[in-house]
């Protein structure tokens, strides 16, 4: 079993692992093995991205714990970095979006930085978003082995940039996964139409964990959180703009079969 967990995260980070806990307690109950968290699922909003980074540490050694009690593979949705994944701290001040995957010992076996960054107005009551103010992009595409197939990470905003996509199932991905915060209105208009594209494009399965409900006067996100097989149907979501569980059984066997009948990446002829 696979999950995505849906969260409403707000700017305490006491109060975001609590209600973390909660839903991995739940996830772990119902016989999950690998859970995917939401972007920014650690604080969401003020104190601001840099004095998040100070407590990465920390982030770190309690979602470790988690994997430990409740036996599962934690992919840690987003958490800024103030330094790059060589070690290197990042000169200008700003931070990287990273993705990182634990396995159930704690310990962690890839980290992805997202590389689209969300820089956009769409029309809602915050009116800009200038995420490359405040975050540097990654550039690496990273896939993680696990024991239920290779992991593909990407981040929110990436979903729009179907090349990334390709990238990570021509490295041998098997499950695509997705942690975002969708504001509401793209997240109404786009969000299952380009997942399940991703999905279908790919034949990857595809768990994709939102941000949903307010945050602070100015927020608002989308929720949705699904699973989605290889041939684009929606096995399992979460449509309540609520926290929680979306646990999704995944058949390999079935993506190999799809994969077999239709073979589109022996089947490509254009490179892009
Ligand atoms: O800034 C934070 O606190 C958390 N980060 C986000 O919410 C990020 C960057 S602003 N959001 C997205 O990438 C939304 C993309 C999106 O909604 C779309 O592609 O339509």
């Amino acid at each position: 079993m696979v999950a995505a967990i849906q969260m409403n995260s707000q700017d305490s980070l006491t109060d975001n692992l609590a209600q973390l806990d909660k839903l991995l307690a739940e996830a772990a109950l119902r016989g999950v093995k690998l859970a995917v968290l939401p972007e920014n699922f650690a604080v969401f909003g003020a104190p601001g991205q840099a004095h998040t980074a100070s407590q990465l540490p920390a982030i770190l050694t309690w979602l470790a714990d988690a994997c430990r009690r409740y036996r599962l593979w934690i992919v840690a949705g987003s958490l800024p970095s103030s330094h790059r994944p060589d070690g290197e701290v990042i000169p200008d001040g700003r931070v990287r979006s990273a993705c990182f995957i634990l396995d159930e010992e704690g310990v962690v076996q890839g980290r992805y930085d997202k590389i689209h960054l969300f820089d956009a107005e769409v029309g809602d009551r915050q009116a800009t978003y200038r995420e490359s103010a405040v975050f540097e992009p990654g550039s690496s595409v990273v896939t993680v082995p696990t024991p239920w197939g290779r992991v593909g990470l990407t981040i929110c905003y990436d979903l729009r940039f179907p090349e990334l996509f390709m990238a990570l199932r021509k490295a041998g991905t098997d499950l695509l996964v997705l942690p975002a915060a969708f504001t509401a209105i793209t997240g109404e208009a786009h969000w299952e139409t380009l997942l399940r594209a991703r999905a279908i494009e790919t034949q990857c399965f595809v768990i994709a964990a939102g941000q949903t409900g307010k945050h602070g006067a100015l927020r608002e996100t989308w929720g949705h959180s699904m699973v989605i097989n290889p041939w684009g149907k929606v096995l399992d979501e979460r449509p309540e703009p609520t926290p929680g569980v979306v646990a999704v059984a995944c058949d390999l066997g079935e993506m190999r079969k799809l994969r077999h009948s239709m073979p589109l990446m022996s089947h490509r002829r254009l490179s892009y």
